[in-house]
């Protein structure tokens, strides 16, 4: 899309909210730099008026930020002429029955701008685009099916609008939703492709002799064959992280997320196309080259999270126009990402055991894929047992969280989990709409470490190794900043901003009213860079808080239980594994911060 190019390419904006199409969350802008970083102050703040997870960040465009919030998924355009006053405000009616229906908190990644109209993805699935200048609704689709005798549809995702249309994807990895992710024409809503993640090569828009994995074709239908019967229906392969576009190539990036059910010994097979990258062509929707991370997956490592797309990267003296990905399996990979090359697949925390290795010989029958350790296979352990120590937990080295490239440093700044944990695979039966999960889980930090459950990190991807590793007591659930002040911003749980340096020094930190699960992103207005972040404890990760599952008196109780200075209950061990092995894992939270959706934009002194 030419005009988002052009808004994208003026760094005063910030126009998608990955920043631009490769994903690489780094601003040209550099008024506030390393030496006067420290001197930061809050501008000005808003409330969102909603409570729970506030995911994604506000996007700038001119003079005007629109501001997004989790479920009921208000909108704000608001004015930077004026301190915030508000322009206008969408408040979408939407049916709160879909709140069951979300996995991981009722978050939001925040809307997309393009031909003059702010597009949304509710939670229940209908994509508006609202006049940007006034609120209105241009158009309105309904992209799945949520609660009301549906499949358990919903809506998480940013749009992607790239050319003349806007991609969205689809959630309910734990409902048996098959994933996928839809163009729309930005003009009226009509669908240009669609396409599926699993199923016959008609749906999947694939090609059995043109598509390749790694080179080769993938045969027909591969999403269908590499199941049993027909499982590919409610196969899972959702489509809720980041997309990003690559305009000389004319494809489109983004990854899919688990199959479904939890529970591997249920599904044989490699299950394709989940846990897979794809790239596919912008017009048709065609997939050009696909590669499958976890083949039949046994732990949850949706491959969702973003594709960094950077020019020109030194891999052993050649010069590679490349994809980077840190998947939530705790590897992170550099593509070719004109023909979907492995060069580089290696871990990025040393804590991660559930592989040893991907295989990264072409002649070998294993090639590009990780090499399982028995002990922590759960189909190999079986239903009902409880296999225990793998790493990363369910939440991955990485959830959502979007990295940062600094084209400076030639690095990548990493938000990441440093989480372990147990799973227990069960029997469980298909209903549409009805939890299709499989597996009890519970999750603690990784042991003999430091006893946090994250690490900010750099990275060289590259040579695949990590430059430096600076601990944090949770994981860092909120997205990164990199700009070309030489100042590195991410957010932690607890609600701090934090400012780093290229070594990871600390510079600067502020403690916002409630945890940071937003995407730290900057903007300059009238001569002046800020720099914006939205609060708001949630996802996953905070979903013990954000879906008061645990008050103050049940975490102590749990940390005191977890501690070994008390037995816990039947009440405290259930505890441990709700929310998805999250409640218990993340309950020490509950000592630090509480609900709360705000906006806070700082700025230099005066
Ligand atoms: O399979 C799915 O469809 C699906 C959807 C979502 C979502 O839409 O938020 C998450 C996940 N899975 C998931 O596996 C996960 O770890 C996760 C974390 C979060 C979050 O916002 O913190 N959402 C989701």
């Amino acid at each position: 899309n030419d005009e988002v190019q052009k808004l994208i390419s003026d760094s005063k904006n910030w126009a998608i909210p990955t920043g631009d199409y490769a994903n690489t969350r780094f601003s040209k802008l550099n008024q506030i730099n390393k030496d006067n970083v420290k001197n930061l102050q809050v501008k000005w703040t808003f409330s969102t008026g909603v409570l729970r997870g506030h995911e994604g960040g506000p996007l700038v465009i001119g003079d005007v930020m629109y501001v997004h919030a989790p479920f009921p998924n208000t909108v704000y355009a608001l004015d930077l002429n004026n301190d915030g006053k508000i322009l206008w405000k969408y408040e979408p009616k939407q049916d709160p029955n879909v709140i069951a229906i979300m996995c991981c908190d009722t978050v939001n990644r925040g809307v997309a701008y393009g031909d003059g109209k702010i597009i949304l993805n509710q939670a229940d699935t209908t994509v508006v685009a609202l006049d940007a200048k006034t609120g209105k609704v241009v158009w309105s689709v309904k992209n799945g099916e949520d609660t009301a005798g549906g499949k358990g549809e919903s809506g998480t995702s940013a749009p992607m609008v790239f050319k003349d249309k806007v991609l969205i994807g689809i959630s309910g990895g734990e409902y048996g939703v098959r994933g996928h992710v839809t163009a729309y024409n930005l003009k009226d809503g009509t669908v240009a492709w669609k396409a599926y993640s699993t199923g016959p090569d008609a749906e999947t828009l694939m090609d059995g002799e043109k598509t390749t994995q790694l080179g080769k074709p993938v045969g027909k239908d591969s999403g269908v064959t590499s199941w049993e019967g027909e499982q590919w229906k409610q196969g899972g392969g959702t489509t809720w992280g980041w997309y990003a576009f690559d305009p000389k190539l004319n494809l489109v990036y983004y990854g899919t997320g688990n199959p479904s059910t939890w529970n591997p010994v249920q599904r044989p097979g490699d299950n394709k196309w989940s846990m897979t990258i794809f790239a596919r062509d912008a017009d048709t929707g065609m997939a050009k080259w696909v590669y499958q991370m976890t083949p039949h997956d046994e732990w949850d490592f949706d491959g969702v999270n973003e594709m960094i797309l950077v020019d020109g990267m030194d891999i052993s003296g050649q010069k590679r126009d490349v994809l980077v990905h840190f998947d939530r399996n705790g590897f992170a990979y550099t593509l070719d990402r004109g023909n979907g090359e492995l060069l580089v697949a290696k871990k990025y925390d040393p804590a991660v055991n559930w592989a040893t290795e991907v295989v990264m010989d072409p002649k070998s029958k294993e090639y590009g894929r990780p090499q399982v350790v028995a002990k922590y296979s759960t189909q190999q352990n079986g239903e009902d047992t409880n296999t225990t120590g793998v790493c990363p937990a369910a939440l991955g080295t990485k959830d959502q969280q979007p990295a940062t490239y600094s084209p400076k440093t030639g690095l990548f700044y990493v938000p990441t989990n440093h989480v372990c944990m147990d799973y227990e695979p069960y029997q469980v039966s298909y209903t549409a709409g009805q939890p299709y999960v499989g597996a009890t889980v519970s999750m603690y930090p990784a042991p003999n470490s430091h006893g946090g459950m994250g690490n900010f990190i750099a990275w060289d991807a590259a040579k695949g190794e990590i430059v430096w590793s600076k601990p944090e007591q949770f994981s860092v659930w909120s997205g990164a900043l990199s700009t070309d002040g030489d100042v590195i911003f991410y957010g932690t749980l607890e609600g701090y901003i934090k400012a780093v340096d290229k070594d990871g020094k600390e510079l600067y930190k502020f403690k916002t009213p409630s945890g940071i699960i937003g995407n730290i992103n900057t903007f300059e207005h009238k001569g002046k860079q800020y720099v914006a972040v939205l609060s708001g404890v949630g996802g996953w990760a905070g979903i013990g808080l954000a879906g008061g599952l645990l008050g103050a008196e049940g975490a102590a109780a749990w940390q005191q239980a977890v501690a070994g200075q008390k037995a816990p209950t039947e009440e405290e061990k259930s505890i441990s594994t709700a929310g998805l092995g999250a409640v218990g894992g993340y309950a020490a939270l509950a000592d630090y911060t509480t609900l709360g959706g705000q906006l806070t934009v700082f700025g230099l002194p005066d």
